[in-house]
C-alpha cells in the first residue's frame, strides 16, 4: 500500500515509518519538523510542510495517490495547552480539518488517527477499556477527543473509515538504536531519567510522592513504541474489512510506578541515577493502565516488549548513541 504519514518524522512516527517500509509499504512523509527530525525519516520520501497549509495538502493529494493516511501531527505537552490553548486547538484540531477535507477532495477514505490516554481525564477506575468516560481535563486532550468525534462524523456522511489508536504511554526506541525519542525540551519521563543516568546537565524531578499508589508515585502504563507500529499496520488491516470509526486503547495492561522506572534504569544502565522529589505536576492523574483486551480481540494485536526493563534497555541504547 501506498500511505501518507502526517508527522513521520517524530518520536513515534519515525518508528511507524520504519515499520511500514519494513514490511513493504511505500511511505511519504509530510511533516512541518516543529518537533520532528529531518533524520528521522530514513530512505521514505519526505515532503517538508503544514497541515494548516491547505494548498500544500491539496498539492500532495494531487501529486500521489495514496490507499491510506496515518496522522502523528499534535502539540502534544500537556501542562502547555493548558497554557495556550488556542495554539492546541488551532495545531491540532483545525490541522486535523485541513487534512480531512483534502481527503476528502481526493478520494482517500482510510486513517489512522494518534489519539491518548488523556481524553479519560481523571480514571474512575483501572483498566481503562474504550467504554470508560471521556472528560479531559486539559486542552490537548480535549483537542483530541474533538477530533475523534470528527471521525466519528465523517464516518457517518462520507464514509471516512477511521481508527483512533488512543496510545497510553509510548517508550522506548527500535533495538537498532538508529532512531529514538528527542525532544526539545523533553518532559517525558523514561528519556528524562536516562539524559540523568548519562550526566547531561538534568536535574531529574520527581513529581509528587503522596499520591494513593504502592509508593506514593505515579503508576503508568508504558508500551512500546515499535508495539505501537505494529498496531498501526493491524488497524490499516482492521479497516480493509470494516467501515466506519472505531477506538481502541493502547496499553500493556501494566503499571509501574516513576520510582519503579527509575531503579528499573539503574539496573539498565548501571548508573546511580539521582533524583528529588518535587510538586505534583497539574494534570497528571495518579494511575493510569489500559485494558488492551479490544485490540487483542478484533485486531489480533499483542505487544511484545512488555517488561519495563527490557523497554528502558531499547531506549538505552538510543541514548548512548545521541550522547555521542
Ligand atoms: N509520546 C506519547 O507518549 C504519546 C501518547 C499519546 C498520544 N501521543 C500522540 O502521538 C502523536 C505522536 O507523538 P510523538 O511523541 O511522536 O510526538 P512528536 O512531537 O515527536 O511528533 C509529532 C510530529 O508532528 C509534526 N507536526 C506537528 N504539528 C504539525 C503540523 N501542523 N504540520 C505538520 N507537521 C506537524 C512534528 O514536527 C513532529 O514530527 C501525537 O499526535 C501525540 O499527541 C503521543
Ligand atoms: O521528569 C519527569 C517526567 C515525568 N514524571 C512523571 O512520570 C510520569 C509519566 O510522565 P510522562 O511525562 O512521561 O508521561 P505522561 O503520562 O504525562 O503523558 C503521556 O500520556 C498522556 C496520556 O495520559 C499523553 O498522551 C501525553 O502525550 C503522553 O506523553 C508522570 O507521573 C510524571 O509526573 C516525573 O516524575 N519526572
Amino acid at each position: 500500500m501506498k500511505v501518507l504519514v502526517c508527522g513521520g518524522a517524530g518520536y513515534i512516527g519515525s518508528h511507524v515509518v520504519r515499520y511500514l517500509n519494513t514490511n513493504g509499504h511505500e511511505v511519504v512523509v509530510f511533516d512541518n519538523l516543529s518537533t520532528g527530525h529531518r533524520e528521522a525519516v530514513g530512505m521514505a520520501q519526505f515532503v517538508k510542510g503544514d497541515i494548516l497549509d491547505s494548498a500544500a495538502l491539496n498539492e500532495l493529494f494531487a501529486n500521489c495517490r495514496f490507499d491510506a493516511v496515518m496522522h502523528f501531527c499534535a502539540l502534544s505537552q500537556v501542562g502547555e495547552s493548558v497554557v495556550e490553548p488556542y495554539r492546541y486547538y488551532h495545531n491540532n484540531v483545525v490541522g486535523t480539518l485541513n487534512l480531512l477535507q483534502a481527503m476528502r477532495a481526493a478520494g482517500v477514505r482510510k486513517l489512522v488517527f494518534s489519539s491518548t490516554a488523556a481524553v479519560f481525564g481523571n480514571p474512575e477506575h483501572d483498566f481503562i477499556d474504550e467504554n470508560h468516560s471521556t472528560r479531559p481535563i486539559s486542552p490537548y486532550g480535549a483537542s483530541k477527543l474533538m477530533i475523534e468525534r470528527m471521525l466519528a462524523d465523517a464516518a457517518g456522511a462520507y464514509g471516512l473509515r477511521s481508527v483512533a489508536l488512543r496510545y497510553f504511554n509510548a517508550a522506548g526506541a527500535d533495538p537498532s538504536g538508529e532512531i529514538g525519542e528527542l525532544h526539545e525540551p523533553e518532559t517525558h519521563l523514561i528519556p528524562n531519567v536516562l539524559l540523568a543516568a548519562l550526566g547531561k546537565d538534568v536535574e531529574l524531578k520527581v513529581f509528587g510522592n503522596d499520591y494513593p499508589t504502592r509508593d506514593g508515585t505515579c503508576v503508568r502504563d508504558y508500551i512500546h513504541v515499535n508495539d505501537l507500529a505494529s498496531a498501526h499496520l493491524k488497524a490499516m488491516h482492521f479497516m480493509n474489512e470494516r467501515e466506519g470509526f472505531h477506538v481502541f486503547n493502547l496499553g500493556n495492561g501494566r503499571g509501574f510506578t516513576v520510582l519503579e522506572v527509575i531503579n528499573a534504569a539503574r539496573y539498565v544502565t548501571g548508573e546511580n541515577i539521582n533524583f528529588k522529589y518535587a510538586q505534583r505536576r497539574t494534570g497528571d492523574p495518579a494511575v493510569l493502565v489500559a485494558s488492551g483486551d479490544k485490540a487483542r480481540m478484533l485486531m489480533e494485536w499483542t505487544p511484545q516488549v512488555t517488561d519495563i526493563t527490557d523497554i528502558i534497555e531499547t531506549a538505552w541504547r538510543w541514548h548512548r548513541r545521541i550522547k555521542h
